[in-house]
């Protein structure tokens, strides 16, 4: 019979005391769950005396936020914490330590990082993270690169490739971002006041096959081992650090959709930057700060990648003269699609973001909806035909003066 059952605080405290390095002396613990995502159970474990602490995650058998109507395989604890340890082996410090795993009882114990504040909270706030550019440059050029045809042996990849089959989170994907938006499912949650901006994207034969063109690369294009879901809520920064947590989506798909994660949740915080009724000021310099952290975060990886596949490519066929240059060319229009995608999905689809949701201002609100929807839907019309990062940030500027 399975141990597998949702664990009590006082459970989670018990497994979090045999972490001997971080709890060496016995004093007491205190339990606290602070899970604010859509799926998972997270404690954190503290230990008064001494103030050290750990975070036990745990999945549920089903989606918490919408209930058990909505089951989902626990082998996605499983899947979270070996993509976990194989993000830090590639990419370290990028990611929290792993201090334990039970893969029946579906959690996982790391280092806590109360201390990092999560992405979009922070920007949020106003915050502004100067290294978070070069960092995630940093994790996405080497767990995409080392994970890929490029850097690893193909054979072990394929290999490699069977631990990490996670149907049942790529469906949420491949619903809730390639097919709902672009219907009138159950699943979309539409503000009134932008209705007639999702019945115009219901009716747009043109997007919908750009649309089905990026499903298709998701469904079948098994490049890299992905993160699988890299907005801002799954990355804790402060200025000098970063680090990506939730890679509980992971499964091998097209780079882009790593790459494009972030930036689609860059351009989100732009559109929202509406929220400034009368402050031009402040609207022009946070934007311009956007564009450039998107700007770096592509010229970032695309330089870290060419050279990790000019000093550790493993595959001869690769330095086939043009090759590399085609290859980037592709993989930056596949993200420039799936930012569009991604952004897209979290104006009225199932899960919003609080960048958008928080503008109290109704008719600032609406402008931002407009504005995400305006960029999300350029990029992905124009996304095969991008040349350059350029091309993103023209969209998004186009699109705030109202192009
Ligand atoms: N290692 C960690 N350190 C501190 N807080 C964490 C950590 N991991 C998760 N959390 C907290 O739990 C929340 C939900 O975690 P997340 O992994 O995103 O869960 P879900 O898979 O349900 O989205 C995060 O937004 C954060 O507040
Ligand atoms: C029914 S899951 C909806 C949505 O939630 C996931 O994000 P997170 O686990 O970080 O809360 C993922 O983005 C899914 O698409």
């Amino acid at each position: 019979m399975s141990k597998y059952h949702p664990l009590s605080e006082a459970e989670a405290i018990e497994i979090a005391s045999s972490i001997q390095e971080v709890f060496p002396t016995g004093e007491p613990l205190v339990s606290r769950e602070i899970g604010d995502g859509n799926l998972n159970l997270v404690f954190h474990i503290m230990q008064p005396a001494t103030g050290r602490s750990v975070i036990v995650k745990q999945a549920l058998p089903y989606a918490k936020v919408v209930g058990e109507s909505w089951p989902l395989s626990l082998d996605r604890a499983r899947i979270e914490a070996e993509a976990l340890l194989k993000q830090g082996e590639l990419a370290p410090g990028l990611v929290p330590a792993v201090y334990k795993t039970d893969a029946e009882l579906a959690l996982t114990v790391m280092e806590d990082l109360s201390d990092h504040v999560i992405m979009r909270r922070g920007l949020i706030e106003g915050g502004t993270y100067p290294a978070f550019a070069e960092h995630l440059s940093d994790f996405l050029a080497n767990t995409l690169f080392f994970t890929s045809d490029l850097g690893m042996n193909q054979q072990d990849k394929k290999k490699t490739l069977a631990g990490f089959i996670n149907p049942d989170l790529c469906k949420i994907t491949e619903d809730l971002i390639f097919d709902d938006p672009y219907r009138d499912a159950d699943t979309n949650s539409i503000e009134d006041h932008i209705r007639d901006a999702a019945e115009a994207i219901w009716r747009d034969e043109t997007l919908h096959l750009e649309v089905a063109l990026l499903r298709e690369k998701f469904l079948t294009h098994a490049q890299a081992l992905l993160h699988g879901d890299l907005h801002t809520g799954s990355i804790f920064v402060t200025p000098e650090s970063t680090k990506v947590i939730d890679p509980e989506f992971a499964y091998f798909g097209p780079m882009g959709f790593d790459i494009g994660a972030p930036i689609a949740n860059l351009l989100l915080h732009f559109a929202s930057q509406e929220h400034w009724s009368a402050d031009e000021a402040a609207r022009r310099d946070r934007r311009a700060y956007l564009l450039e952290t998107i700007r770096e975060l592509w010229t970032g990886f695309d330089r870290k990648f060419r050279k990790l596949w000019d000093e550790k490519g493993v595959d001869r066929v690769a330095r086939a003269k043009g090759y590399q240059d085609d290859y980037m060319r592709r993989l930056l229009q596949d993200t420039v699609g799936f930012a569009g995608a991604k952004a897209l999905r979290r104006v009225y689809g199932l899960a919003h973001v609080a960048d958008i949701d928080t503008i109290t201002d109704a008719a600032a609100r609406e402008r931002a909806q407009r504005l995400a929807l305006a960029i999300a839907r350029n990029l992905i019309l124009r996304h095969r035909q991008a040349e350059s990062i350029e091309d993103v940030i023209r969209i998004a500027e186009a699109a705030a003066n109202g192009q």
